[in-house]
């Protein structure tokens, strides 16, 4: 189940665990320690943040192929990652080793980032686009003050790049603080680019769509990225006001592909029958964020975490449902990225007939529109908000050329 699947490229790394149960009780863990049995799986728990209730999941790896052509192998590895969303709502896909020294440059830049002065910091700011840095506090989940500290990075546009002319929400460029940031973030995301690409045809053979059912809407793609720096708890619960890094939400596009480093933070609510949200219509944010469907993600040298976003959710009719997730302050201050695979700004994204029973709603998500509501809520008082609002940019995303089919 978790590690020994043979045949296709699935499951080779890393091998987490061999107990067979998924999901663990902190409380079970450590009685399993004092009882001298496996510690491998308690090992995955032993990072928690303090203070917190939540399984510890053991979740399923893969290896993603070169390249995906929708061969028997790649059509199985396809089933087998949808079985492992509906399941657990998050997976695990290894870093080749070009990603890993990717993965590797990009954290040092982002960590040297952070090391400036609040100073130097704030003023990587746009007032067009939301890239740039958000200090600690400043973003708002559910009504709370979030105490991650974040640097964004959206499709970085010039001044003169006709959108931006034309003062498309949202359009700007990314105020890098300097080229030691840019590059190896740049580097970084275009290799998450694609892996994305090679996920979503998975998603495809997997769920037997038309090919280009996904791919044709990443085309100029508004994949975006968050570097974010979360500060230790100082002793605070942990929970709550007071000790949380990210409120619960879930993410807006089609896949989050999450890299951390070993201090451990991150909690994600596996999909329930008794549960369905739909955070374009009605905000997730903040979701029982505090009851014990939660299940830890303990880091793990060398992987990605991916899990499905709200476009995905509204595709597939909940199929692949939008995976909350919420993160905790620990003992040690934590470094992660989270990577956002997405439509056009411009997409308008049709539900697949398919997986309605052949009788879609007659509904669509301007992902442009989405995206643009999810940031002016997340960020009321920045002053891209403010320029959206004051120069009325809103009603351009009923232009035609906004929006393609
Ligand atoms: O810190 C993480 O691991 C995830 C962060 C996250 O959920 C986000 O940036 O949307
Ligand atoms: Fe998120």
């Amino acid at each position: 189940m978790l590690s020994h699947r043979s045949g296709s490229a699935a499951l080779r790394l890393p091998v987490i665990g061999h107990n067979p149960i998924r999901h663990v009780y902190p409380a079970l863990l450590s009685h399993q320690q004092t009882k001298g049995l496996t510690t491998t799986t308690s090992d995955l728990g032993s990072t928690m943040p303090p203070n917190y209730v939540a399984h510890v999941g053991q979740l399923k790896t893969f290896t993603l192929p070169e390249k995906a052509v929708g061969s028997p192998g790649d059509i199985q590895m396809g089933k087998d990652m949808i079985n492992a969303w509906r399941e657990d709502g998050i997976l695990q896909v290894s870093m080749n080793s070009k990603q890993q020294d990717l993965f590797n440059k990009a954290f040092a830049a982002s960590k040297q980032f952070f090391a400036k002065s609040p100073k130097q910091k704030a003023v990587c700011v746009d007032t067009q686009s939301y890239a740039g840095y958000i200090a600690s506090g400043e973003e708002i989940t559910d009504g709370i003050a979030d105490y991650s500290e974040i640097f964004t990075v959206t499709k970085d546009l010039p001044l003169d790049e006709p959108r931006v002319e034309a003062k498309w929400p949202c359009h700007g460029p990314c105020p890098w603080p300097d080229i030691d940031m840019k590059a190896p973030i740049q580097q970084y995301m275009d290799s998450l680019g694609n892996s994305g690409e090679t996920l979503l045809k998975m998603i495809e053979y997997g769920l037997s769509l038309d090919p280009g059912t996904l791919t044709s809407l990443t085309k100029d793609g508004w994949h975006h990225l968050r570097t974010l720096r979360f500060p230790q708890n100082n002793n605070t619960n942990g929970r709550g006001k007071d000790g949380r890094g990210i409120g619960s939400h879930t993410d807006y596009g089609l896949l989050v592909i999450a890299g951390q480093d070993d201090v451990g933070g991150l909690f994600i609510r596996p999909p329930a029958a008794d549960e369905k949200l739909e955070n374009w219509k009605k905000s997730a944010a903040g979701f029982r964020e505090d009851d014990d469907r939660w299940v830890y993600v303990p880091p793990v040298p060398g992987v990605f975490t991916v899990f499905p976003g709200d476009i995905m959710q509204f595709m597939t009719n909940s199929y692949l449902p939008s995976t909350p997730h919420k993160v905790g302050l620990n003992t040690r201050e934590r470094f992660a990225f989270a990577y956002f695979h997405e439509p056009s700004f411009q997409a308008v994204v049709s539900p697949v007939a398919k997986l309605y029973d052949g009788k879609p709603p007659d509904e669509t998500i301007h992902y442009g529109t989405h995206f643009t509501n999810m940031f002016m809520r997340n960020y009321p008082d920045r002053v891209t908000t403010e320029r959206i609002l004051g120069e009325d940019r809103l009603k351009l995303l009923d232009l035609p050329e906004l929006r393609t089919q």
